[in-house]
């Protein structure tokens, strides 16, 4: 019996760190490409959205053609990993967001943009996420928005400690959709990522 291809994750490259995650899916072995256009996002079989500008990237996705490809994919199951910016573009539902912001959408939540304040109130905190061993992750938030409500199907993976806005949800998942307020590609711990590439692989 032949082992099966590794899958192909793609990174949507139209704004935002999409760099930081191609170097953490390939320091952990997968095979991960820049996705621009809807011929490349055919051909990959799981999707991170990075972190950035939500309403940047949402009209960047209409320009080269990717919106109505990309709420295809992911309505017909394509697995994805949104962080920040990227967990807005997976929200059905936004408050706080700009005129007119499209998103892609998938997730059955409604999310609160520049939740935690202004870029200036950026922080780090531990976050437990349930189901990952070796302890909490420490979690960068900038101007990063928080999940406001979730819809039954939505399972809340972890929520901000103690502090001033504590006891807020900050990654969720709905079957093969994964999101996070916060950027793992930004610390080095890619237990997130492997998380996702269990995802993809459909082992997790
Ligand atoms: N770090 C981030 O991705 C910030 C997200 C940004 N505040 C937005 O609304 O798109």
């Amino acid at each position: 019996m032949s082992t099966p291809a590794p899958p192909v994750i793609g990174v949507l490259a139209l704004q935002g760190d999409t760099e930081e995650h191609l170097r953490v899916l390939r320091g952990i072995g997968a095979t991960a490409v820049p996705v621009t256009d809807s011929g490349r996002l055919d051909q990959v079989q799981g999707l991170v959205l990075p972190g950035g500008e939500s309403t940047t990237m949402g009209k960047l996705a209409v320009r080269y053609g990717l919106l109505e490809p990309l709420r295809k994919r992911i309505r017909a199951g394509m697995p994805a990993y949104g962080t920040c910016a990227g967990m807005i573009l997976l929200a059905d539902r936004i408050i706080d967001g700009a005129q007119g912001q499209e998103t892609v959408g998938g997730i059955d939540m409604t999310v609160r943009r520049n939740a935690f304040g202004r870029q200036t109130e950026s922080f780090e905190g531990a976050v437990d996420i349930e189901g990952l061993e070796g302890g909490p992750v420490d979690a960068v938030f900038i101007r990063a928005p928080w999940v406001e409500s979730t819809g039954p199907d939505v399972r809340v993976l972890g929520q901000t400690g103690e502090g001033g806005a504590a006891g807020r949800i900050v990654a969720v998942r709905q079957g093969s959709l994964l999101a996070t307020s916060f950027h793992p590609e930004l610390t080095g711990d890619a237990r997130i990522h492997r998380l996702f590439v269990d995802i993809v692989k459909g082992t997790a």
